[in-house]
């Protein structure tokens, strides 16, 4: 006979063996888990983290109360650089950030703040500063670079000197010049035996300065750089994802800012939401579109390099490529708008890029052109909007259903329609 406290006693012992094999499960995962960690060097701080979890965290906090562990320089003291190198000071990485002026070197180090770019927001007193690239560079595990598309080779040439097997991190969402070349192209041809990633995402620097929780991506073909750079600038208000689409995270940051411009000048002429929407989706195909072109995941772009930083420069006058397509559509010049913002707007020069590669390889991008139109051509914007809309019929995601292209003689029939009507209107 057995008594209730008997079956007790049985469940408990089945429990407890259950709870054993548990254990041992949990136990072999963890250590393949710490395995990983202990190898790359790094884990992730969570809330209300497993048991699994507060181990790899613990490793994670061994690098982030050591500050030796990861020694970090940020190149470019503007606002993206700052933001960015204050995280990883924040942090306790070994922080230096390098600007080119001596004098706004000494201000910094003086005032612990970045008066032009980022007035008002007080550094972390463990950051550093300097002018002195090789000093800055030398005996580093990363070099972040954060200074406009147009400087990022010149950038990349003063270092080369003194690489010594650092990784490099572009922080620019740019285009060079002419070559069409994205930074990763150019790491590759100034540096090819560096390790090197991209990092990307709706980081409006400002809001980031201000603690506002933000999320951004590390693309690289090197997990342990994925790793350490999400070691470097996880926060509670900072989380970092990882990607190894290093052309995808890369175009996502670069071609948004065009439609960040079209936003913008749409805005100036207060149209209503569903416009808003139809160009943020409509920009988003044309990206997915140009990003498969040039080799990347399709899917990439639905994640924060993608859907995420469209949307948060789409929507924010902290946007400085929004605020020069406002100016645009408040009728300045872009040479005027250009000056009056002061500061960098890569889509200026991103439009020229994708708009003659675009002409030249055949890939639609329609409201790319008509920006190209509007701003480098000097036709009106509401003609030239207008003609947008009279694009005629296509397919709405091109990768669930391709685009149509024996639809092309229907489409033809209503442009010349169009044309006429237009032409009807314009004599009356
Ligand atoms: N500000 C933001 O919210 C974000 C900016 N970015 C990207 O970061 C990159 C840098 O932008 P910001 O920091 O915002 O620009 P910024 O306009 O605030 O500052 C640019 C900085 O680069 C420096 N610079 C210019 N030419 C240089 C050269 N030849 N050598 C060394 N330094 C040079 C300037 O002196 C200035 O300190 C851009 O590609 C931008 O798209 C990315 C994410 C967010
Ligand atoms: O890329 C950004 C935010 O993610 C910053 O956008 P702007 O360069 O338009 O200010």
């Amino acid at each position: 006979m057995t008594s209730a406290n008997d079956k007790k006693t049985d469940a408990n012992i089945e429990d407890s063996q259950t709870d054993n094999q548990g254990a041992e499960k949990q136990n072999s995962l963890l250590s393949s888990i710490i395995e990983r960690a202990t190898k790359s060097g790094l884990g992730r701080k969570k809330l209300n983290p497993s048991a699994v979890e507060s181990a790899v965290a613990k490793n994670m906090a061994e690098i982030h109360n050591n500050p030796t562990k990861l020694r970090l320089a940020f190149l470019g003291g503007g606002s993206f650089g700052t933001a960015m190198a204050n995280l990883a000071a924040r942090n306790g990485c070994d922080t230096t950030l390098w600007v080119r002026n001596k004098r706004t070197v000494k201000a910094m180090a003086k005032t612990q703040t970045n008066k032009k770019y980022l007035p008002g927001y007080k550094l972390d007193d463990r950051l550093k500063y300097s002018h002195d690239l090789q000093a800055a560079v030398k005996d580093t595990d990363i070099i972040f670079i954060a200074v406009p598309g147009l400087a990022f080779r010149e950038t990349l040439k003063s270092i080369a000197p003194f690489i010594s097997g650092q990784s490099i991190v572009s922080l620019t969402k740019g285009m060079e010049k002419d070559t069409f070349a994205l930074m990763s192209d150019i790491i590759k041809d100034e540096l090819p035996e560096v390790n090197f990633g991209v990092m990307s995402g709706p980081n409006l620097a400002i809001e980031i300065m201000k603690n506002m929780p933000s999320a951004t991506v590390i693309a690289s073909d090197s997990e342990p750089l994925r790793h350490a750079v999400q070691a470097a600038l996880h926060s509670a208000f900072f989380r970092v994802f990882a990607s190894d689409d290093v052309r995808g995270v890369e175009l996502g940051g670069a071609l948004k800012n065009i439609y960040a411009i079209a936003m913008g000048m749409a805005a100036a002429y207060e149209v209503g939401e569903n416009t808003k929407a139809m160009i943020l989706t409509r920009g988003l195909a044309e990206m997915s579109r140009f990003g498969v072109h040039a080799g990347a995941n399709p899917l990439t772009f639905l994640g924060l390099s993608g859907v995420g930083d469209l949307y948060a420069t789409c929507s924010s006058e902290l946007s400085r490529n929004y605020r020069i397509g406002n100016m645009l559509g408040r009728g300045m010049t872009i040479d005027a708008a250009v000056k009056k913002l002061g500061q960098t707007a890569e889509g200026v020069n991103t439009i020229q890029q994708v708009h003659e590669k675009a002409t030249k390889e055949g890939i639609y991008m329609p409201i790319t052109h008509a920006l190209h139109a509007v701003i480098y051509e000097d036709k009106a914007a509401l003609g030239v909007a207008l003609h947008l809309m009279e694009a005629g019929f296509r397919s709405d995601v091109e990768f669930v259903m391709e685009h149509d292209h024996s639809n092309a003689a229907l489409t033809a029939q209503m442009q010349t329609a169009s044309k006429t009507k237009h032409k009807k209107d314009e004599n009356k």
